[in-house]
This record gives structure tokens, C-alpha cells and sequence, in this order.
């Protein structure tokens, strides 16, 4: 296997310390994926994977978008013409593409997100900007599907959320047990779905869950 010197392929990696989280991370990203190229044996100065750093850099602003985006503020326009609605608000099948924290693997999924409204209610859109702005971030799926409802609950003080989140991780399918076609199922109850068993069952039976049915990354 052929060496690289460090600075050949990172020649920014000595002239400053930058914060990860900041848009000048993009030379250090940059940097780190030539480390990662040549640490598989491939030569990070060939003509195929000269742009791939840059690529990578552009992926990640879009991957952990999530970080800059405040839930709160985006849940901020509430709506008080529905008040005579009080039954539950369910939203299937939002998407979810995360990255697990653990292997920085895909995580890649679906939410459901639904909440039992106390005169007052979100634009719709939202609840799918809410999913997506802790999916694009590190994450634990457990972690991620009590962010969404609490989220939720805070801004809104609805009778009731819930969340389902259901998940294939990459860390699973390509590398370590190497099984593919499995779901993750995680849910997050809270208020009124708490309480009442027989809402839960509402609930699930409303769900067009894909668990157990192949997953993300394909069937077994
Ligand atoms: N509970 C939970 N586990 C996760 C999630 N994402 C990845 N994992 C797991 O995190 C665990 C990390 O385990 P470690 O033993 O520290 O790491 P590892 O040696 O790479 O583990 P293997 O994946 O079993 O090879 C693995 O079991 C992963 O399947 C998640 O969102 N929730
Ligand atoms: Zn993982």
C-alpha cells in the first residue's frame, strides 16, 4: 500500500484550528476526507477523487443542516382558527435521513408524528421541518424520536404527542452484523397517548408501518 505524507494531502491541517460547526470547516472537512481516502489504500490525488473532498464538504452542510435550525422558531406560527378540533393531528410517512453517531453511517427511515390539539395548532409543513431538523444531525434514533416530541409538546402544549420513528441504520446493513432489510421501531408518547392505551392503539393502527416488511437498505 502506498504512503502519503500528511501534508501532501492536508495542507491546511497545521495553519489554524477551525470549529466544525463553522461554514470555514469546509478546508478542514476537506482535509479530514483526504486523511479518510488514503486511509482505504486509494490515492486521494488521482483525477477521480480530486473533487470528492469538496463533494464531501458540500454533503456534510446538507447532512447536519440540522445544528443551525432552532425547533422552536419553527414551530413559532401557531394557529388558533381550529379550535373546535380536538381530535388527533397525524402526519405519515415524513421522511428521515440521518446519520448515526456511533459510525456516521446512514440512518434512513420514516416518522409519524401526531399531537391531540388544545386550541391551537401548527402549520402542517412544519411537523416535517421539525423531523428534519434533528434527523440532520448526529444521532441515536431513540434520541431523535423524544427530540421531536418534546419539541412538539413544548411549543405547542397540545393534550398529546406521539411519535414513531422507524429506521434502517447502515452501520447494521454494511458493516458489523451485515444484516439488511431490518427496522428499528422507536416510539415516544407523551400526555394523552401516555395515558390512554387505547389512543396508542389508534394510533399504531394508522400507521402504514413498514417494520418488519424490508426496511431501508433493501430486503434480506
Ligand atoms: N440503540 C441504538 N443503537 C445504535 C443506534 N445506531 C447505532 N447503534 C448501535 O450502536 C452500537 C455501538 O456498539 P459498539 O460495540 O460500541 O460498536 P461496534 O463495535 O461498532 O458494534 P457493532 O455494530 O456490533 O459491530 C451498535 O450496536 C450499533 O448497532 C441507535 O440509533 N440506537
Ligand atoms: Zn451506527
Amino acid at each position: 500500500m502506498e504512503l502519503y505524507e500528511y501534508d501532501e494531502i492536508c495542507p491546511s491541517a497545521e495553519s489554524e484550528v477551525i470549529p466544525l460547526h463553522a461554514r470555514s470547516a469546509t478546508r478542514g472537512i476537506e482535509d479530514a476526507v483526504r486523511i479518510l481516502i488514503a486511509a482505504t489504500g486509494d490515492d486521494p490525488t488521482r483525477e477521480g477523487l480530486a473533487d470528492t473532498p469538496a463533494r464531501v464538504a458540500k454533503a456534510y452542510r446538507e447532512w447536519f443542516a440540522g445544528y443551525a435550525i432552532d425547533p422552536a422558531r419553527l414551530l413559532a406560527t401557531q394557529f388558533s382558527e381550529a379550535a373546535g378540533y380536538d381530535e388527533t393531528v397525524l402526519l405519515t410517512g415524513i421522511p428521515v435521513v440521518s446519520t448515526c453517531e456511533h459510525h456516521l453511517a446512514p440512518i434512513i427511515g420514516q416518522a409519524h408524528v401526531a399531537y391531540r390539539p388544545d386550541g391551537r395548532v401548527v402549520g402542517i409543513s412544519k411537523l416535517s421541518r421539525l423531523v428534519d431538523a434533528f434527523a440532520r444531525r448526529l444521532q441515536l434514533q431513540e434520541r431523535l424520536t423524544n427530540q421531536i416530541a418534546e419539541a412538539l409538546d413544548e411549543a405547542l402544549q397540545p393534550r398529546g404527542v406521539a411519535v414513531v420513528v422507524e429506521a434502517a441504520h447502515g452501520c447494521m446493513a454494511t458493516r458489523g452484523v451485515r444484516q439488511h432489510g431490518l427496522t428499528m421501531v422507536t416510539k415516544c408518547w407523551l400526555g394523552d397517548f401516555k395515558e390512554d392505551a387505547a389512543l396508542r392503539a389508534e394510533l399504531m393502527a394508522s400507521l402504514p408501518c413498514r417494520g418488519g416488511s424490508g426496511g431501508f437498505f433493501g430486503n434480506r
